[in-house]
């Protein structure tokens, strides 16, 4: 039993674990950047079966069979074990911050996307804009599709529209819809340094209003890929109408699917984690559509229009 001072997790992992036993809500101390949970030992030297293994990695030991979760946080090869009767065995990698710092990089960035990337790092909300490897998994989606005709909601200061521009051939065209015009004039900024100013068209408004306008003007199945990274409550309703506009084969990827975690924490039950968990539930369950929720960033699921 572990009787050292306090225990850190990370809170993914933390929600990610199926114990009986739970630290009350008052004991977790957030931290905005790395999202570590920092937990009083003093409340769980006497309620939670805590180990350290002989590598130094906090272990959790349960009683219950069903609960075999493994968190492994300071080793060097970081990973949890699922459930091995559901799952067998499988080792699921759990990206720490060294192992995140090694697929960044392993990104291939452009310039001008490095470059927006820092300027829009001293910005209000520059921790809204994707990470170079989703920017970059978008990219690849649009290149494996040969898109030509493209939508993004949630443009803010442009970075993943950006991505996606550079990589439309000179006949595409990108919608880019957002509602705050002091971002978009970066956006637009570094649209144009780029030289894609052309492919872009910009829609300054309300998303859904803009969406429903490119239905109302008979553009319906006729786009090949969608990027949803606006208000995360309207995801249903972007999606619906988005699926309208997209082609039968085409691709609707959405952002922000694990919300930190959160998603999985029958304890967190704000307004936007439980909108965010009941459209990826009604997302499984929607025919219309394959998915594939990916872990990259904060979790982006794509969705392919049967
Ligand atoms: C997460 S950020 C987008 C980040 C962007 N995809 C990137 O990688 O840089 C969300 C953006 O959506 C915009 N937004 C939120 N609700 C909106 C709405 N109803 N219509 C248009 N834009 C909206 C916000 O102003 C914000 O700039």
């Amino acid at each position: 039993m572990a009787t050292c001072s306090s225990l850190t997790l990370h809170h993914r992992c933390w929600s990610r674990l199926d114990l009986p036993w739970r630290p009350p809500r008052l004991m977790l101390n957030f931290h905005s950047v790395s999202a570590t949970t920092t937990v009083a030992a003093s409340y769980l030297a006497g309620k939670a079966p805590f180990e350290r293994c002989s590598s130094g990695c906090i272990g959790i030991r349960t009683c219950s069979r069903k609960s075999k979760w493994i968190i492994s946080h300071c080793s060097p090869n970081p990973f949890v074990v699922v459930d091995d009767e559901k799952y067998g065995n499988k080792q699921v990698v759990s990206v720490t911050p060294s192992l995140y710092e090694y697929i960044l990089g392993n990104v291939r960035e452009p310039e001008i996307l490095r470059q927006l990337r820092e300027e829009t790092a001293s910005l209000r909300g520059s921790q809204m804009q994707v990470s170079p490897d989703q920017a970059q998994l978008l990219a690849m989606l649009v290149q494996i599709l040969m898109a030509e005709r493209c939508i993004e909601v949630g443009v803010y200061t442009g970075y993943s529209s950006l991505a996606v521009a550079l990589v439309l051939p000179e006949s595409g065209r990108l919608v880019a819809c957002e509602r705050d015009a002091k971002a978009l004039e970066v956006a637009k900024k570094y649209y144009e340094r780029a030289g894609v100013l052309h492919k872009v068209d910009v829609k300054y408004g309300l998303a859904a209003d803009v969406l429903k306008s490119l239905i109302l003007n008979g553009e319906s199945c006729s786009y090949d890929f969608a990027f949803v990274d606006a208000e995360k409550r309207k995801n249903q309703e972007y999606f619906e109408l988005l699926l309208q506009l997209v082609k039968v084969g085409g691709l609707i990827v959405i952002d922000n699917v694990l919300w930190h975690g959160k998603v999985c924490d029958p304890m967190v039950n704000d307004v936007k984690t439980v909108s965010i968990r009941n459209f990826n539930k009604r997302l499984l369950e929607d025919k219309r559509v394959s998915i594939s929720m990916v872990p990259i960033g904060d979790g982006m699921t794509i969705c392919r229009k049967r």
